[in-house]
C-alpha cells in the first residue's frame, strides 16, 4: 500500500489549493499539494519534503484530518494540516500550473479531485476555527 500525503497549508484563515497540470485525467482539477511518502520516511517528513520540492517553501505539520481515502488500487490519501514556516509557496517543476488561497466560504469554488472531496468539510471547520 502506497501512502500519498496531501497537505492543507493554512495561513491567514485560508488554505492553499493547487491545480494539477498532468496526467490528462487530473489536469485542470485541484488538489492539496504533496505526493507519495518514500520508504523510511514518516508521513510528516514526506509532506515536508514534497512541499519543499513542489512549492519551494518550508512547512510544519500541525495535525491530520479524517478520513483516509482510497485513491485507486494500492494508493491511499491522508491529509495533513500545516503551517507555513517561511516564504510564500510558488509552483515549480510543472506539476501544478496554478495555486489559490481559499477561505472557508470559497472551498467549493474549485473542482477538487474526487479523493479530496471527503476532506472539504473538515477543511471548512479547520479554517472556521482559525477565524
Ligand atoms: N499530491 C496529491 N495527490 C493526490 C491528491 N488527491 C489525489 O487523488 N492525488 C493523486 C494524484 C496522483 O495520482 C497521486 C499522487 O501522485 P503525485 O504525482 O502527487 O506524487 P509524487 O509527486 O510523489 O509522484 P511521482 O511522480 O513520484 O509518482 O495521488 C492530493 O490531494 N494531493
Amino acid at each position: 500500500m502506497q501512502l500519498v500525503v496531501g497537505v492543507a497549508i493554512v495561513h491567514g484563515g485560508r488554505v492553499l489549493a493547487a491545480r494539477r497540470s498532468y496526467p490528462a485525467e487530473s489536469a485542470g482539477r485541484w488538489e492539496l499539494p504533496g505526493g507519495k511518502v518514500d520508504r523510511g520516511e514518516t508521513p510528516a517528513e514526506g509532506a515536508e519534503r514534497e512541499i519543499l520540492e513542489e512549492l519551494g517553501c518550508r512547512i510544519t505539520v500541525t495535525g491530520w484530518l479524517e478520513p483516509e481515502v482510497q485513491i485507486r488500487d494500492g494508493l491511499v490519501l491522508r491529509v495533513a494540516t500545516a503551517a507555513l514556516s517561511d516564504r510564500e509557496p510558488v509552483p515549480r517543476h510543472g506539476e501544478h500550473d496554478a495555486v489559490r488561497w481559499l477561505r472557508a466560504d470559497r472551498l467549493d469554488d474549485v473542482d477538487w479531485l474526487p479523493a479530496d472531496r471527503p476532506f472539504v468539510e473538515a477543511l471548512r471547520k479547520t479554517l472556521g476555527a482559525e477565524n
